[in-house]
């Protein structure tokens, strides 16, 4: 797990760094500018002619110092200073002297063809305002240059809170950020303005957040070390048993799909509830599961046989369908996922979710979000966290926020999953995750752990899916296949 930070919690992070630890801001600004400097020099960029572009603030003094740097090893680099001098940074300042000391070349507009490199160091996590005037048309002009450009800790213009562009935002090819990876650079837009982002050590650890930790972090592969555990000593008992409630007429593979991805993650039975007509195809295409129908939903003993429980993946929204899954929160003790329709039959009612008698993990993509919570689209995706940890405490749930980054809270803690590929954006990519969750539980991990591993897998196994078939044309079966491989390199983690 690694954290992801906002730009108060990495400033706070600055000051105790700085105040309480003693190291000098000039000090941490030297070891980020050689950070800059190297990641320049790194053999990928031409660096036949550079721009260092600064502002005011102290990311524009990384700029300047880094500037310096280059120098000192002989390559041709030119400085364009914008901004006031009177509202500059201490730090800023002496760096921007500095490079005056030395006589360096000082530039007052960009040749957009001239430069071979540029380092963008106008704002960092320090930009509190939308962008205009002369920063707007510089940051366009940057974009507009041949060059490759190398954003310094953020690209200027990018909110470090949520990725959004405050009005217009500088296109790196490259990102060497400090300390910590920055919300902003991994949720969108802000991810597409990065490049390719490097964190770099420059002094600054944990110990700065003196207790109060950020709440947004993301998963890597040493965390599935806490996959529920294989024991020689077993039986098909041992790991669970996962309900999949799924599939309509006309639907079955939603069923299907759910059903096999909970077998592949390690469960011991899946069962299927189904309509009657999806009886034969889906025995067909997953023998190994138990099958059973609506129409026998109360009599069976249905709601205690499950150690964990997955609804709404192509169940529908017709006749009965509320009742049923009311039934299961009212009466199952296990813990239950809710995806798909059983969104939408809880959209405009969700107050049903507090009659429940068990750990609910709802996983809405932002359009069943925008049903269920009655807010446009649009606020969702200016906030995908702040909105899935909002719901998740709201209800007492776990949320799961599918989109391209797909954000899972408690209602405390922020978890953004950084797995996956667009070649998963085909029908049936949510059933299979759905299956992947249900198992986990059913194995008896806890429900926030379960979420999030479960996301992880699930990009990790598109991932793979689209080395092997390429992004155009896997299916969301193919997803079912590589979740093995996925384990397997989990287990050597
Ligand atoms: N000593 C430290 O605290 C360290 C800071 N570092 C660098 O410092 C950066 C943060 O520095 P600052 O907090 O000084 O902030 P920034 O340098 O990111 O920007 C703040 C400056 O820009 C102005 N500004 C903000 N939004 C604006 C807008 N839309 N239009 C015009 N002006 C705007 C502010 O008034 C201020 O002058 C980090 O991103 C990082 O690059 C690193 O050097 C590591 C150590
Ligand atoms: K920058």
């Amino acid at each position: 797990m690694k954290y992801l930070v906002n730009a108060r919690e990495m400033q706070r992070c600055d000051r105790i760094t700085i105040e309480e630890y003693g190291v000098p801001g000039l000090v941490l600004m030297e070891r980020a500018a050689l950070a800059v400097a190297d990641s320049v020099m790194d053999g990928e960029f031409c660096t036949d002619k550079v721009l260092a572009v600064c502002g005011s603030g102290n990311n524009g003094g990384d700029g300047f110092a880094a500037a310096r740097i280059l120098m000192e090893r002989n390559v041709e680099i030119a400085v364009l200073f914008v901004g006031k001098e009177e509202s500059m940074s201490e730090a800023a300042r002496i760096q921007k002297k500095i490079c005056e000391n030395y006589g360096m070349n000082f530039v007052s507009n960009i040749d957009v063809h001239e430069y071979t490199c540029i380092v963008d160091a106008i704002f960092g996590v320090g930009l509190s305002r939308k962008v205009a005037g002369e920063y707007r048309t510089l940051i366009e002009q940057i974009n507009q240059a041949s060059g490759k450009v190398i954003a310094v800790d953020i690209p200027s213009g990018i909110s470090a809170d949520s990725g959004r562009v405050m009005g217009a935002a500088v296109c790196a090819d490259r990102t060497v950020t400090f300390g910590f990876a920055k919300l902003g650079q991994v949720l969108y837009p802000g991810a597409l303005y990065c490049g390719e982002t490097v964190v770099w050590d420059i002094g600054i650890t944990e110990k700065s957040f003196r207790g109060e930790l950020p709440r947004a972090y993301y998963l890597g592969r040493e965390d599935m070390r806490c996959l529920p555990r294989r024991m020689r000593y077993s039986n098909k008992g041992t790991y669970g048993k996962a309900l999949l409630v799924a599939g309509q007429k006309n639907m079955c593979g939603a069923a299907y799909l759910a059903g096999e991805a909970a077998y592949r993650v390690g469960t011991g039975l899946v069962k299927i509830f189904t309509e009657e007509c999806n009886r034969v195809i889906v025995q067909e295409r997953l023998p190994e599961a138990l099958l059973s129908t609506y129409e026998v939903l109360e009599e069976e003993n249905s709601f205690r046989w499950p150690t964990a429980a997955g609804i709404g993946p192509g169940f529908g929204t017709g006749e009965g369908k509320w009742e049923i899954l009311c039934l299961f929160l009212e009466r199952c003790v296990c813990p239950l996922v809710l995806d798909a329709d059983a969104l939408n039959l809880l959209s405009g009612r969700t107050e049903k979710l507090r009659e429940r008698r068990a750990p609910v993990v709802v996983t809405p993509h932002v359009g069943e979000m925008e049903r269920l919570m009655g807010i446009p689209k649009k606020t969702i995706l200016e906030d995908l966290p702040g909105t899935c940890r909002r719901f998740a405490e709201e209800y007492g749930v776990i949320c799961v926020l599918k989109d391209t980054r797909t954000v899972i809270s408690d209602g405390r803690e922020i978890c953004v999953n950084l797995t996956g590929t667009d070649g998963m954006a085909t029908g049936g990519s949510g059933d299979v995750l759905t299956g992947i969750l249900t198992g986990l539980l059913a194995q008896g991990m806890e429900p926030f752990a379960a979420a999030k591993l479960a996301v992880w897998i699930h990009g990790s196994a598109g991932e793979l899916a689209s080395k092997r078939l390429g992004r155009r044309g896997m299916l969301a079966g193919d997803l079912l296949k590589e979740i093995p491989t996925v384990l397997l390199e989990g287990e050597n983690a």
